[in-house]
């Protein structure tokens, strides 16, 4: 018991990463800690290295300098499959779902992969489906599913058995506002009631600042800013970075 509050303690921490394709730096000394039951804010404009940086938190992108570190444990050194066994999920901007199952296999599936029999794993995805106020998706499907709810099934996949750190990318695309409060308020569940440290990288940059606790801002690659919504929405650096440095009198 004593054990398992010490791995809820543990923060997910990116220290002085950088990743050159080529002779191009997508990210250039990038530090930040993603830390249990809170919220946190990825933005930044087109091009700035988000979804790079989700690439390299987990496990998708090996970094060209600095490391990841899971308490511990250096996450450049486990696999895409290791690091979801370590506690660490993502989702991706395509739901990327097995379109010959049903919304419940497609969970179990997760469960079974992370070492539990398909029993118990059939229960999760069900317990799971409850909790978010889905269960009438299970026996859906997922071939033929709209659009968002198939975003809330790559969530509920990400989420199975409990994961320390969910990691979303772009998870609001394409949802309406009703759709992206909705959205917000299971975020914010997800920290509060599972304790998961949740990074969320959306272009929406309302809804970030709406749920996040702490937010760090992008640009060309580098932290440009970090804090909460005060500090961000406060930032003459985080205007020019969205609206350009000439832009500011206007
Ligand atoms: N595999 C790659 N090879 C070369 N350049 C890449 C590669 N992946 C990303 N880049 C470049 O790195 C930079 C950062 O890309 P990335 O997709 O991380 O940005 P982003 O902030 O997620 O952008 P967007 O908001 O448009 O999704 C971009 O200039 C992109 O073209």
């Amino acid at each position: 018991m004593a054990q398992q509050t010490d791995i809820r303690q543990v923060s997910l921490d990116a220290s002085g990463v950088t990743v050159a394709f080529g002779g191009f730096r997508a990210l250039t000394d990038v530090t930040l800690s993603i830390t249990p039951g809170a919220v946190h804010g990825l933005i930044g404009p087109n091009g700035a290295g988000k979804t790079t940086m989700v690439n390299v938190l987990t496990g998708f992108q090996a970094p060209t300098g600095g490391q990841v570190t899971l308490g511990r444990r250096d996450v450049g050194v486990l696999s895409a499959h290791d690091l979801r066994r370590a506690g660490i999920a993502r989702t991706f901007q395509a739901g990327r779902l097995f379109t010959g199952f049903d919304v419940l296999d497609n969970l179990a599936v997760t469960g079974v992969g992370l070492g539990h029999s398909r029993h118990a794993s059939e229960v999760e995805a069900m317990r799971l489906l409850d909790w978010m106020g889905v269960p009438h998706l299970a026996e859906v499907p997922a071939a033929g599913l709209p659009y968002t709810d198939e975003r809330r099934v790559g969530i509920a996949r990400a989420l199975m058995f409990a994961p320390q750190f969910l990691l979303l990318d772009e998870p609001a695309a394409g949802m309406s506002e009703t759709e992206a409060a909705d959205l917000a308020a299971l975020i914010n569940r997800v920290a509060s009631d599972l304790g998961t440290g949740v990074l969320l990288i959306e272009h929406n940059v309302g809804l970030v600042l709406s749920v996040s606790d702490h937010v760090y801002v992008l640009d060309a690659g580098q932290i440009i800013e970090e804090g909460d919504r005060g500090v961000i929405t406060a930032s003459r650096a985080v205007r020019d970075a969205y609206f350009g440095a000439d832009q500011e009198a206007a």
